[in-house]
């Protein structure tokens, strides 16, 4: 396993006379020797091209991909020594489950002894223990793909495992199973596991720490704490959370922020620059509270939803819509009344150029 650095940019097709049109902007990122990473973001943001440049399926245009300090950028796959798992399995039909699963393994020359051993046991994590002497054009879909992503992981040296949607052939439910199976898998073989995937919830439970990636860019690497409660772009507040966080235009003013022209004061201190910002809030930290007392904003409820576990309100403050999640415990405010929107003080987040604005406290 290896520690994987990158100091790189990434354009298809360079164009001399214009700038690049750049599929990856220029970025610095390191990925720690077995942890576990999700690159998350819409289509097209560049997450597969990040892949390949890590895997060396890929050549970067221009910058370095290090492996423990060493320069790896022209390294093809084996030589880098990266297993891959595709979106669909990639396996021999004519061979077992068993042949399968070891084919990385003999490949390598490994002992018959430790090929048995290490087979074993990754079919026993992927329960595939009761196939291993079926052939595996007989098995579904699922199944295939269950020993891709065994023969992606059954060798102990490789420096990184890289997955590119991985569950996207996989039936739901199943899907959800092998994500937690995943996680269990890299917390007793400490690989290091780097995953694509477009979906937030998979991210969020595979992963250790979260690339997310808008338009080429690198806009956040953090825990799934960090991007809920602190996200560094209105891009990662909008995709992180269902639904994503609250934005309102504001003025930051000395002691507080206005809100509609309305002055809202916040218990703790903030200090933020004077001038225009975003008020970012996520729905989950708005409370119902009382007019008049400062820290609420006046809104008109526009929709209620129930989603058995909570009520959703949209609220509509002038042109700007609030999501607001309500406990299911308390009778949800009706259509057209009015409620006061209080904004829990800690989780209150500003921007500034889309950026978060550390609150000087
Ligand atoms: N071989 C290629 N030649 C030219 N442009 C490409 C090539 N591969 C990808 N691109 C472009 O680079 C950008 C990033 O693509 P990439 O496949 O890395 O995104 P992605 O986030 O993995 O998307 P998806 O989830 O749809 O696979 C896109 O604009 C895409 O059209």
């Amino acid at each position: 396993m290896a520690l994987i650095e990158l100091d790189l940019a990434h354009a298809y097709a360079p164009d001399p006379r214009t700038d690049e049109d750049y599929a990856l902007l220029p970025l610095k990122m390191a990925f720690r020797d077995g942890g576990a990473y999700a690159l998350l973001g819409p289509s097209g943001c560049g997450k597969t091209t990040m892949l390949n440049i890590i895997s060396g399926l890929l050549v970067p245009s221009q910058g370095t991909v290090r492996f423990d300090g060493r320069d790896v950028t022209r390294e093809s796959p084996q030589q880098r020594n990266i297993a891959q798992v595709f979106q669909f399995p990639v396996i021999y039909d004519t061979m077992t489950v068993a042949q399968n699963l070891a084919f990385p393994l003999r490949n390598r020359k490994v002992p018959q002894a430790e090929i048995r051993q290490r087979v074993g046991r990754i079919a026993e994590m992927l329960e595939l223990s009761g196939q291993l002497d079926h052939r595996a054009a007989g098995l579904s879909a699922d199944q295939k793909q269950k020993i891709s992503l065994g023969r992606g992981l059954v060798r102990s040296d490789v420096s990184a495992v890289l997955f590119d949607e991985p569950l996207t052939v996989i039936d739901p439910h199943l899907k959800w199973q092998l994500r937690r199976k995943l996680k269990q898998i890299h917390h007793e073989l400490k690989l290091t596991l780097i995953y694509v995937t477009h979906d937030q919830v998979e991210a969020l439970t595979f992963a250790d720490e979260v690339v997310v990636m808008s338009r080429g860019r690198a806009v956040q690497k953090g825990t799934a704490a960090d991007l809920f409660e602190r996200p560094a772009h209105t891009f990662v507040g909008h995709f992180i959370g269902s639904p994503g966080m609250n934005f309102l235009p504001a003025q930051a003013v000395r002691g507080g922020v206005l809100v509609n022209e309305q002055p809202l004061a916040f218990q703790d201190e903030r200090r933020l620059p004077e001038g225009p910002v975003k008020l970012g809030i996520r729905p989950e930290y708005l409370r119902l509270g009382e007019p008049g007392d400062g820290r609420s904003l006046p809104a008109r409820v526009g929709r209620v939803q129930d989603i058995g576990t909570h009520f959703l309100l949209s609220c509509e403050l002038g042109p700007h819509t609030l999501k607001c999640r309500l406990g299911a415990e308390a009778a949800p405010p009706a259509v057209g009344d009015t409620v006061h929107l209080r904004l829990l003080d800690a989780h209150t987040c500003f921007y500034r150029d889309e950026q978060l604005v550390e609150n000087a406290t």
